[in-house]
């Protein structure tokens, strides 16, 4: 029964599943070890920014582009991963290096 006074029922606490927690904690790592790889992109995707930069060269290589996503995709297939998704994902992240290199541009 509810009345005007009382207070929602809280949603039941799920029992603790040690099944789901190690997945969970392997899920944490791999998310972890994820950030750091990107990171490490990024800090790499900088230095190459300032040089094309000072050395008047354009911030987007389609060319190279191609290339890496034909290289990605097949090893998303080996890897039994979506290569759509494998696309996708260099995409987003391709297209956000190229951002940073219009802004080293801009100086
Ligand atoms: O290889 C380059 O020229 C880069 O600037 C790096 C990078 C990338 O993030 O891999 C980014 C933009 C280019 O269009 C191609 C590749």
């Amino acid at each position: 029964m509810t009345d005007a006074t009382s207070q929602p029922t809280p949603a039941p606490t799920p029992a603790p599943d040690a099944t789901l927690a190690a997945y969970r904690k392997s899920i944490d790592n791999f998310d972890a070890a994820l950030i750091h790889i990107l990171a490490e992109r990024f800090r790499i995707t900088q230095a190459v920014g300032a040089y094309k930069a000072q050395h008047a060269l354009p911030p987007a290589d389609p060319g190279r582009e191609e290339a890496q996503i034909a290289r990605l995709r097949a090893l998303a297939e080996d890897a039994q991963l979506d290569p759509e998704f494998s696309e996708k994902f260099l995409r987003f992240i391709i297209d956000e290096v190229i951002r940073h290199h219009e802004r080293a541009r801009e100086g």
